[in-house]
């Protein structure tokens, strides 16, 4: 197996979870913030996928997979608790092009899901490519605890100042340092303490990039 972590665009996309048990759980935990459709379909579920329904954050057929489910789908989490059950699933997937994890079959899945740390403005993941999801998620916490805040709020400045200095700054060599002298101010907790109190991310963003720019 090589598992390459391609960043996919789910929003609005239907995801279809065949199952409504803990593995089933897991993986809606997991996909819920990004914006997609999920339906879950299980003859029962568990509660804590009820309370996510009312939330508005899935939604729930309860009735077993069916095949005419796929109609539409973007992709497909097999958790049924049947291996043999998810295996078909994944097989009807694959006859129909839709990506298919099986989630307890690495082996006949067409992706698999890695730990996620989800912050505003930046996304990590991490895989052991099956190996030990333990270990996944304690070297995502153990990246959470290392990684302050303000790379979070430096991704954000700098998204919010890139589009202009892209636009306005036509040197690539230039608009490195720019960026680069930027980024070391924001993570010096230069700009973005002393604009807190002012307001947005922008202010920190733009007053990075004047200090960048003098220092061209
Ligand atoms: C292949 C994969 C599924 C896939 O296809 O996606 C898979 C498979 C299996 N997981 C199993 C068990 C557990 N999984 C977790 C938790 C997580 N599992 C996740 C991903 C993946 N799990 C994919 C590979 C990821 C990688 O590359 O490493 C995480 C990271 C993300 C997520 O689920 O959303 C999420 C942590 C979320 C977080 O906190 O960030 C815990 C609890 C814990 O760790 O706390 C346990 C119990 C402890 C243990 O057994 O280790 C079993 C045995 C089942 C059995 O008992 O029979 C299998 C089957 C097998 O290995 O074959
Ligand atoms: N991340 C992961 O992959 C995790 C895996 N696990 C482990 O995996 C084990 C199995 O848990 P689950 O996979 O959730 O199985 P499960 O047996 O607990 O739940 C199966 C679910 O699928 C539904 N179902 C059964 N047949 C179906 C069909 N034909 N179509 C649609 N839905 C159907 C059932 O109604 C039930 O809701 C657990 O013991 C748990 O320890 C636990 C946590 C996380």
């Amino acid at each position: 197996m090589a598992y390459f972590p391609f960043m996919i665009e789910v929003e609005n996309a239907r995801i279809l979870i065949a199952g409504g048990g803990r593995s089933a759980l897991w993986k809606v935990k997991a996909l819920s913030g990004f914006g997609a459709d999920l339906v879950v379909a299980a003859p029962s579920v568990l509660p804590e996928l009820r309370e996510r329904e009312r939330a508005g954050e899935i939604r729930i057929l309860l009735q077993p997979y069916r095949p005419d489910l796929l109609e539409g789908t973007a992709c497909v989490v097999a958790a049924t608790g049947d291996p043999e059950k998810n295996r078909s699933i994944a097989a009807d997937c694959g006859a129909r092009g839709i990506p298919c994890n099986a989630v307890d079959d690495p082996a006949h899945s067409d992706f698999i899901f890695p730990a996620v740390l989800r912050r505003e403005n930046y996304t990590l993941a991490v895989s052991t490519d099956g190996k030990s999801p333990l270990m996944a998620r304690k070297i995502k916490e153990r990246a959470a605890e290392a990684l302050p805040e303000e790379f979070d709020r430096a991704t954000g400045a700098l998204g919010d100042m890139r589009a202009r200095v892209l636009r306005e700054e036509k040197d690539p060599g230039k608009r490195m340092r720019i960026f680069e002298a930027a980024a070391q101010r924001l993570l010096a907790g230069e700009c973005s303490g002393a604009d807190a109190g002012e307001g947005s991310r922008t202010d920190a963003g733009e007053k990075a990039e004047n200090t960048a720019a003098k220092d061209k």
